[in-house]
């Protein structure tokens, strides 16, 4: 249940995570309002997985407070903590499907896990939301491995929305799609947030993703080549306005140049 003493839906401060003390997230400070969709960016390696996946309490803080909904992640017990993800979706890389089980099977996953609804109500939801992300009921039989990538990603949001999640992470949704499919994903996720009252946040490699789905762009810096000072997120603001950034290496990568980075790859 939503708490109306929260602020904010997400609110990181002051966030740190390190892996065997290489520094990957720096002190970064965000908070996400409820009904935003927020694309985060960056070049490869800067942090951008690990940030989402911090939020959602799969990776627990080095430092600093992460919380959802007034709750402090990194405080909760394990059952505590099953509770609010229950109100995550995850859109995960490459859909990450049950390759053993039928697409039925894998949609129906969450519902089977988390709630005492019975084959008939079961069945309804599968279907109801396949439809949704314009699959067939004849898919239901299939296997994954049957399916091209941009169908196997649809189910993959299928079954991220089958609990109707207050909040969805997309982890590089459009990866690997031509760019017709990777705009039919597009649309199913400006559908999603039609459709329900979501919050997204969407880690994406794709510009176009980013204009045209988010109303807002975090940009992430690789932490190693920050200087010492410099905070890690280099734009947080609407997607329109990243073509005008003062900051060159927003610029840069908008654009796909290379700049800097090719002299300091090429010496
Ligand atoms: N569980 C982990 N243990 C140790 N290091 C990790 C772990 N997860 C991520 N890293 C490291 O953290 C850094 C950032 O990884 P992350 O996956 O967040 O990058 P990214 O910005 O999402 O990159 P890409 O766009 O290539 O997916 C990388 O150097 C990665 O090797």
């Amino acid at each position: 249940m939503s708490d109306p003493a929260a602020e904010h839906l997400i609110d990181v401060q002051h966030l740190h995570v390190d892996f065997h003390g290489q520094k990957i997230l720096k002190d970064i400070s965000v908070s996400i309002e409820a009904g935003e969709t927020v694309a985060v960016i960056g070049e490869s390696g800067c942090g951008k997985t690990v940030f989402m996946k911090t939020i959602v309490g799969l990776i627990p803080p080095t430092r600093g407070t992460l919380r959802f909904d007034g709750h402090d992640l990194s405080t909760l017990s394990p059952p505590a903590l099953s509770d609010v993800r229950r109100r995550f979706g995850f859109v995960f890389q490459n859909a990450a499907l049950f390759d053993s089980m039928t697409i039925f099977d894998n949609v129906a996953f969450p519902m089977r896990q988390s709630t005492t609804a019975d084959d008939d109500e079961i069945h309804e939801r599968v279907l109801k939301h396949l439809q949704e992300v314009g699959l067939p009921p004849t898919v239901i039989s299939k296997r994954p491995s049957e399916l091209s990538g941009g169908m196997r990603k649809r189910v993959g949001i299928a079954r991220a929305i089958i609990l109707q999640p207050e909040l969805v992470v997309y982890d590089e949704p459009t990866t690997g799609l031509d760019p017709i499919m990777s705009d039919v994903i597009n649309e199913l996720m400006l559908d999603v947030r039609r459709r329900y009252p979501v919050t997204s946040v969407i880690v994406t490699h794709d510009m176009r993703t980013a204009q045209k789905v988010s109303d807002r762009v975090l940009m992430f810096y690789p932490r190693a080549r920050l200087d010492k000072d410099e905070p890690q997120v280099l734009y947080d603001g609407p997607p329109a306005g990243l073509d005008q950034c003062k900051d060159e290496r927003v610029r840069q990568f908008v654009r796909g140049e290379a700049g800097q980075r090719l002299m300091e790859i090429t010496g």
